[in-house]
């Protein structure tokens, strides 16, 4: 079958959710990647004007039909595909040939492929964690790193021996979930390129449905690298009452008791700490979204959310904090003012329509808008 998006039409063999990945016999395409893709587009077109004199070299690592190489090519980028199947790099070429694409394709273990060649943006999207894939990417990539990581599960801490054993750090199961799977891959991504002494520094992050995906802005130099391992470290966090608190460092220094309602805590880390986004470079982003694209709106709207999202290392969900407290939930504006009135910075986030951010403590949060 056919599909179109995003101003090229690609043959497709079956179309499967990330729920199944893996599984089935065709190659894998996914219909509802279609926004992650917008935003691959609208990125790639940002990095090209803002950061480079014109789009460079870009590797669609694990390209499957292709989507997202053609989909690069087509944005004038000088595409390579790979894929450790060949059905689906056979199918890559023939995607590109039907729009009238320039671009390469091979059949290889990428692995094995981006020791031996270098990519001015290197995208990875494999089944489950790409963690076996960080180390050959931060040698073959020199400027961009894109990462879509499914396998939320272990991230979040909701498969915890899965997630400690992948990323090398103990992710926890908290009411903010989205935000430590995405701190947990920026951690292990982090520390990997900085073995290399190479400074991964996220420019646009998005937690979104079943995955998270991330752009790493990808610098040279130990001491650029040092910067990033001094922006990781641990979440203290209490599972009764949601109080947390953060501290930088590779040496956990952990506050057993919870200061707000004296239950025992637990403790998340190493994350990355620091910004999971540039708000600049989000901006620049949806103003490159165009209404070509199928999820345009969507696009538009998280951008948006991102370009106003506050970097404080945790978010807070309205709705679980006033059930917690068993009291009903405001509107979300008016839920801001009150915060805001009081004195506190706040904003919303991107992981949840009833999700902000601020720097204000679950008690002083309460005292603010009850
Ligand atoms: C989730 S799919 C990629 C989907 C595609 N990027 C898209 O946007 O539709 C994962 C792909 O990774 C490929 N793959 C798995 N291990 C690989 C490896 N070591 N090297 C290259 N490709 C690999 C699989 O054959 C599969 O086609
Ligand atoms: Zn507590």
């Amino acid at each position: 079958m056919n599909v179109s998006e995003g101003g090229v039409t690609i043959e497709v063999s079956e179309t499967r959710d990330g729920a199944s990945e893996g599984t089935g016999e065709g190659v894998f395409f996914n219909p509802t990647q279609e926004l992650n893709r917008d935003l691959t587009v609208a990125v790639l077109d940002t990095w090209a004007e803002t950061e480079r004199d014109g789009p460079g070299t870009y590797l669609d690592a694990m390209c499957a039909s292709g989507v997202r190489g053609v989909r690069a090519a087509n944005a004038g980028w000088d595409v390579t595909c790979t894929d450790i199947d060949g059905d689906a790099t056979d199918l890559a070429a023939r995607n590109l040939d039907r729009n009238d694409l320039a671009g390469d394709t091979e059949r290889t273990n990428v692995n094995a492929h981006l020791y031996e060649h270098h990519y001015d943006v290197v995208d990875l999207d494999p089944f489950g964690t790409v963690v076996p894939f960080l180390d050959a990417a931060f040698n073959g990539a020199s400027e961009l790193l894109c990462i879509t990581a499914t396998d939320t599960a272990p991230l979040c801490g909701a498969h915890f021996k899965s997630g400690v054993r992948k990323y090398g750090a103990v992710p926890r199961n908290t009411e903010f979930h989205p935000e430590m799977g995405t701190r947990t891959l920026l951690s292990a991504s982090v520390r990997t390129a900085a073995r290399y002494d190479v400074a991964a520094t996220p420019v646009f992050t998005h937690a979104t449905s079943h995955y998270v995906r991330t752009y790493l802005a990808l610098d040279s130099g130990a001491s650029k690298a040092n910067d990033r391992i001094d922006q990781l470290g641990y979440v203290d966090w209490c599972n009764h009452c949601y109080w947390r608190d953060h501290e930088y460092g590779l040496i956990a220094d952990p506050t057993d008791e919870c200061p707000h309602c004296d239950h025992a805590t637990q403790t998340a880390g190493p994350l990355w700490l620091g910004p999971t986004h540039d708000q600049s470079f989000a901006a620049e982003v949806r103003d490159r979204v165009t209404d070509a694209m199928g999820e345009a709106t969507k696009a538009r709207r998280l951008c948006n959310r991102l370009e106003a999202e506050r970097h404080d290392p945790t978010h807070y969900d309205q709705h679980e904090l006033y059930g917690n407290w068993g009291e009903s939930a405001i509107g979300m504006a008016d839920f801001l003012d009150a915060l805001r009135d009081a004195g506190h910075p706040a904003s919303r986030s991107h992981y949840g329509g009833t999700t902000f951010k601020t720097p204000a403590s679950v008690g002083e949060i309460r005292d603010a808008v009850l």
